[in-house]
């Protein structure tokens, strides 16, 4: 891109663990790393940045306004939301992605979280802490549910790297798998579901669809209402796909069986979030956003990210993210 020195910013290096190596950019640079970034510093770091380099720090259409050198945001991650990817399109400042690096560990981590659920793993443990093996007086007790996933219907929301690597575990459990049409579509061809169909089908829903303006909030209290009372929901996507008083309702009420969550709509959740009530809950578990975080799968990430900045800068862009299509 630039003959010159670039300036290069990483916003948020404490999101890799410091065992993971980050390779040093092949172009002659200044870097500027950062462990955190509070939403108040990011304008003043990025002020005279080429490159900017995040994970889940927002960067805004007021950040990217003040920083007029900017020319390429590199989001070390699949999920680009944190980013006003419009507002970088309208400068011609190159947003990158990380693609494909998660497709073994989200999906084991959605199946770990789905059998735990579905053998009521949790509830098994605490009961044998408690000594209720002992109470029992036999070789076995049958206090919660068990249920096998083989013949059972797995809906999947997102037919990308993600979904269909889930699929394909499903696939191995016997399961029936249905991947779900985009919510108010009718025609999408003879391999989707209509998404309501898929809410009352399946045993189990699964998430991995993009955060974007036409999937924020898609399950809520009607979708809660069409799901079978012995459904799981699991999202290991973002959390802004689901209403989270929603769904803390459809467990309180047992409008579903339980839910298998790995993120929230704000990063961490405060104390007061409605999910942190529901810890004491034994069919509802809350995972802090590391379905991405399998060593094999960080180390993927960190070298694509820097594969990424090095295409940019050298003006061959690759992994490039468009601003999402209003459809
Ligand atoms: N918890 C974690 O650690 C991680 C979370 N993630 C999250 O998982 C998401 C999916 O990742 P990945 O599969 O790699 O991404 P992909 O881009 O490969 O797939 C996303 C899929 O979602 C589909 N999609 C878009 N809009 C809708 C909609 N309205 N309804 C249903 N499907 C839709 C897209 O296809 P089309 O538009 O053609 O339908 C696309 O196929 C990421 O966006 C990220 O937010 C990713 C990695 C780790
Ligand atoms: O890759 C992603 O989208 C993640 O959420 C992991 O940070």
């Amino acid at each position: 891109m630039s003959q010159a020195k670039a300036r290069v910013v990483i916003l948020d290096r404490d999101t890799l663990p410091p065992q993971i190596t980050v390779r040093t950019p092949n172009f002659p640079h200044d870097l500027d790393s950062h462990g955190q970034t509070k939403p108040d510093e990011v304008a003043a770091r990025i002020k005279d940045a080429d490159v900017v380099i995040l994970n889940k720090v927002k960067l805004t259409r007021e950040a990217i306004a003040a920083a007029p050198r900017l020319r390429v945001v590199a989001v070390a991650a699949t999920g680009t939301d944190v980013v006003d990817v419009a507002a970088c399109k309208e400068r011609g400042i190159v947003v990158t992605n990380i693609r494909g690096y998660a497709t073994h560990t989200v999906p084991e981590h959605t199946f770990a979280l789905i059998l735990a659920l579905r053998r009521s793993l949790l509830a098994y443990r605490d009961s044998v802490a408690r000594g209720r093996w002992q109470e029992s007086g036999q070789f076995c007790y049958f206090d919660y549910p068990i249920h096998d996933l083989a013949n059972s219907t797995l809906g999947i929301i997102g037919d990308g790297a993600l979904g269909r690597s889930v699929a394909k575990l499903g696939e191995a459990f016997g399961m029936k798998v249905l991947f779900a049409a985009h919510k108010g579509s009718t025609g999408m061809g003879p391999l989707y579901t209509p998404f309501e169909e898929v809410l009352r089908q399946s045993d189990v829903i699964t998430l991995h669809a993009p955060l974007l303006p036409t999937t924020r909030n898609m399950i809520a209290a009607p979708e809660f209402a069409q799901m079978k009372r012995h459904a799981l929901l699991i999202n290991t996507a973002r959390g802004g796909l689901v209403d989270e008083a929603a769904l803390a309702d459809a467990l309180r009420a047992g409008t579903i069986a339980g839910a298998g969550f790995d993120v929230t709509i704000e990063e961490p959740p405060a104390q007061d979030h409605p999910f942190m009530a529901l810890q004491s809950l034994p069919n509802f578990i809350l995972t802090p956003h590391v379905a991405w975080a399998s060593q094999e799968a960080i180390q993927g990430l960190a070298d694509q990210l820097i594969d990424n900045v090095e295409a940019a800068w050298r003006g061959e862009p690759r992994n490039v993210v468009e601003p999402p299509a209003k459809r």
